[in-house]
């Protein structure tokens, strides 16, 4: 019997006996021979029958693969993983029996080989079982989650009952937490659909909601989402969650943390419970893990490397600098730094005022953080993304996934006192094999941190300061107790 069943991953030790076995079988419902064969997907049918195929998408996707360069100079290949159940990895991408269209795709993006986490990620998801996976920052989480999806929705086909509800009713609902990154991933998922006929469509507050809503009237398959905005459009009616089938929460920790948690059990209360659910993050404290869990069934546990960690690619250097020197070193730190340099500050003030000091110091600067309008941000990141200038200072809204091809350098003027936020604000450089520097300016303020960010260091093979070193030992070596002397009054 022919091993290959579409948009699933076949094992290479199972490849020639397939179709009597129980994962296998399970799928051939969804299999539509007519659509791996025909370079047109049955979307790309269903959208011609009803003339929605959109010109203006495909060329500007056009534009977004002219733009894709062969960054990667190779990933780390030996990382531990751990895998709560066996799933062999798979070698390439071709293992997979999905769409032509998309296995073209692929190669567009010039991606040669799957990095680490897709490697084994990737067939779990197409076993269409739930995943909770960490993998450093910048190792390909996204493609991770939107391969496969992709995939399987090929495979599947648009749902029948689409057309009778009013509104967008997406089969995949892509969650994170900050419209940045919602815009990203959508441009991204734009690429992995190309020429599919299936539609994907952002919505994120701070954008006008009635260009949203016009675009989501033309139907949505693929929505990608801030939860604000996206309860917003489900309360108006104009998103139905009931068909979705694939559930991705990406930066998972942070969406299950306290400030979002409500709202994703807001929006997982209007979906149907029958949904393969992923969740992807770089960290994802024990905490969390059990939230999560209780959010999946029968999961899979993933990580590549140890969970929380980051890369050794990234050079981690430490200095003790007091608050009223911090510009002052700061200027001496980047005046011979190449490329881009992203600075983390604390507040949406201390971002404008340290911009307007490093422009009086006639560096090109911008700003991104939560008051300047959505319009402004978005002209903040492309311009820094495109070089006009070469210093970003930003608070945490850019700490997490922004991927951003030639940042060489992150500094945390302000360090932050949580370690996951600084694993993941250092992963903006130092992303997909490239090397990276990321400098944190530490002082007493930062005492909550010291003792992780010293196990991350140590664990990293990362140059520990001698002060470091002193300030870590004063807060972990307990002072023994003063010894109570007895008198002898004999
Ligand atoms: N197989 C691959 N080969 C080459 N490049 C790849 C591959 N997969 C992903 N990339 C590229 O690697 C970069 C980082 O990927 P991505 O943004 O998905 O990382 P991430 O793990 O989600 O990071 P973060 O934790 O910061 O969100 C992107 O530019 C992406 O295009």
């Amino acid at each position: 019997m022919e091993a290959k069943c579409k948009g699933k991953y076949i094992p290479p030790h199972k490849r020639g006996l397939i179709a009597s076995e129980t994962q296998t079988s399970k799928f051939e419902a969804f299999i539509n021979k007519k659509d791996s064969e025909s370079a047109e997907s049955s979307w790309g049918r269903r959208d011609r029958r009803n003339g929605l195929l959109d010109t203006k998408i495909l060329t500007e996707t056009e534009a977004f693969f002219s733009q894709v360069k062969l960054e990667s100079e190779g990933f780390e290949e030996n990382m531990p993983i751990d895998i709560s159940e066996n799933f062999p990895e798979m070698t390439s991408f071709e293992d997979c029996e999905v769409h032509q269209t998309l296995l073209e795709n692929i190669k567009k993006l010039r991606y040669n080989k799957p990095t680490p986490i897709q490697k084994y990620s990737i067939p779990v998801s197409l076993q269409r079982r739930d995943l909770m996976a960490c993998a450093q920052t910048g190792s390909g989480k996204t493609a991770a989650y939107l391969f496969p999806i992709v995939a399987k929705m090929l495979n599947d086909g648009p749902p029948q009952s689409q057309t009778t509800v009013r509104g967008a009713v997406p089969v995949s609902l892509i969650m994170a937490p900050t419209r940045e990154l919602s815009i990203q991933i959508y441009e991204e998922a734009l690429k992995f659909t190309y020429r599919t006929g299936i539609r994907v469509v952002v919505v994120y507050g701070g954008a006008d909601p009635k260009i949203q809503s016009r675009e989501l009237d033309r139907g949505a398959d693929i929505i990608v989402a801030t939860p604000g905005r996206l309860i917003d459009f489900t309360n108006r009616g104009r998103i139905t969650l009931n068909l979705v089938k694939y559930l991705i929460l990406d930066e998972a920790d942070r969406m299950l943390d306290m400030g979002f948690e409500p709202q994703i059990v807001m929006i997982l209360e209007k979906m149907n419970k029958v949904r393969e659910t992923g969740m992807f993050s770089a960290t994802f404290p024990q905490s969390i893990q059990l939230l999560a869990a209780d959010l999946m069934k029968d999961y899979i546990f993933l990580s590549v490397g140890r969970v929380g960690s980051t890369t050794d690619n990234i050079t981690q250097k430490l200095f003790m600098v007091d608050e009223n020197e911090k510009r002052e070193i700061l200027n001496q730190q980047i005046k011979d730094i190449k490329g881009l340099i992203l600075i983390f500050v604390e507040t949406k003030r201390s971002a404008d005022f340290l911009c307007e000091y490093l422009r009086r110091m006639d560096y090109g600067c911008t700003t991104l953080h939560g008051d300047r309008t959505q319009p402004e941000r978005e002209k903040a990141l492309s311009d820094f993304k495109h070089e006009r200038y070469n210093i970003l200072v930003a608070t945490d809204i850019a700490a997490r996934g922004l991927d951003i091809p030639n940042v060489n350098c992150v500094i945390n003027f302000d360090t932050p006192n949580n370690i996951e936020d600084y694993v993941h604000r250092i992963g903006r450089t130092g992303r997909i094999g490239k090397k990276g520097i990321a400098i944190s300016f530490i002082n007493e303020k930062n005492k909550p941190v010291v003792k992780e960010l010293y196990s991350l260091l140590y664990e990293c093979n990362q140059e520990i300061p001698e002060w470091f070193e002193d300030f870590y030992n004063s807060l972990v070596i307990k002072k023994p107790k003063a010894k109570r002397i007895y008198r002898n009054f004999n």
